[in-house]
């Protein structure tokens, strides 16, 4: 594995864009499904986007195989493509390969983006978690990723986590790199501000959402406040 040294990293051509003030679009919304769902998903996934704008919506149902998933996925797909939100699939490249989905999220143990751009060519979408850590985000840009994903920012019930970075980790990236950074992990509209204000690209959120007390269009809705405070302005 490469440890990356700052004089390395300034020098590495993989990262040319680096230190260059790009234009970054404005931090969005990323869905991630509940962990399970039922028949009535398709009709709250539609009240959702509803409530706003939604760049991404991502199917993670754990402990379900493949094939069920796949069941699962067609009528979410299909809004998706009619709302033009992306179609990620999580854990699986083979999975998001039949699919015929708009990317994939690949934890640290799902397998290699390097394998999956080579099974997905070049359009398709690969995100990569990074947790809290510099090094795999610098790893999985040089592998070909998308974009990285760091958290849990937040305590979640949503999954067991360990790593909780700090939100200027999402600072220390935007300024470095122009690959979009996704930002994960209990993000409510209520703690979102730092998380948006450092930099990230998109929120990544379930609960928030799904577990709304006024239901998912509300959850959406809540944060477009949020989102349109924006980015702290450097220095
Ligand atoms: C956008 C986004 N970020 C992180 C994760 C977590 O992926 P992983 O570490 O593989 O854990 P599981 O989601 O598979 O439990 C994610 N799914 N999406
Ligand atoms: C999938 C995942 N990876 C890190 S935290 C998390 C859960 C996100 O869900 P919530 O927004 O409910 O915390
Ligand atoms: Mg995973």
């Amino acid at each position: 594995m490469t440890n990356f040294t700052d004089e390395e990293l300034a020098l590495d051509p993989h990262f040319a864009d680096q230190f260059e003030q790009g234009f970054r679009p404005a931090c969005q919304l990323y869905l991630i499904s509940p962990p399970v769902i039922d028949e009535r998903f398709t009709d709250q996934l539609r009240a959702a986007f509803e409530g706003g704008d939604v760049a991404a919506f991502q199917l993670r149902l754990k402990g379900l195989d493949e094939d069920a998933v796949a069941r699962a996925a067609e009528p979410l797909q299909r809004l998706c493509a009619e709302r033009e939100v992306a179609f990620i699939i999580n854990d699986s490249a083979a999975l998001a390969k039949k699919l015929g989905a708009d990317g994939v999220h690949l934890g640290q143990g799902d397998g290699s983006p390097k394998d999956a751009r080579a099974l997905l060519g070049p359009k398709v979408q690969i995100g990569v978690t990074c947790h809290d850590s510099r090094h795999l985000a610098m790893e999985a840009g040089e592998a070909g990723a998308d974009y990285v994903a760091f958290g849990a920012f937040y305590p979640t019930a949503t999954k067991e986590t360990i790593h909780r970075p700090d939100p200027s980790i999402l600072g220390w990236w935007t300024t470095l790199f122009e690959l979009p950074c996704v930002a994960i992990g209990g993000i409510t509209a209520q703690n979102a501000a730092p998380l948006v204000a450092a930099g990230a690209d998109f929120l990544a959120v379930s609960s928030a959402v799904w577990a709304h007390p006024d239901g998912p269009k509300a959850g959406v809705a809540a944060f477009a406040p949020v989102l349109a405070a924006g980015r702290q302005s450097p220095g």
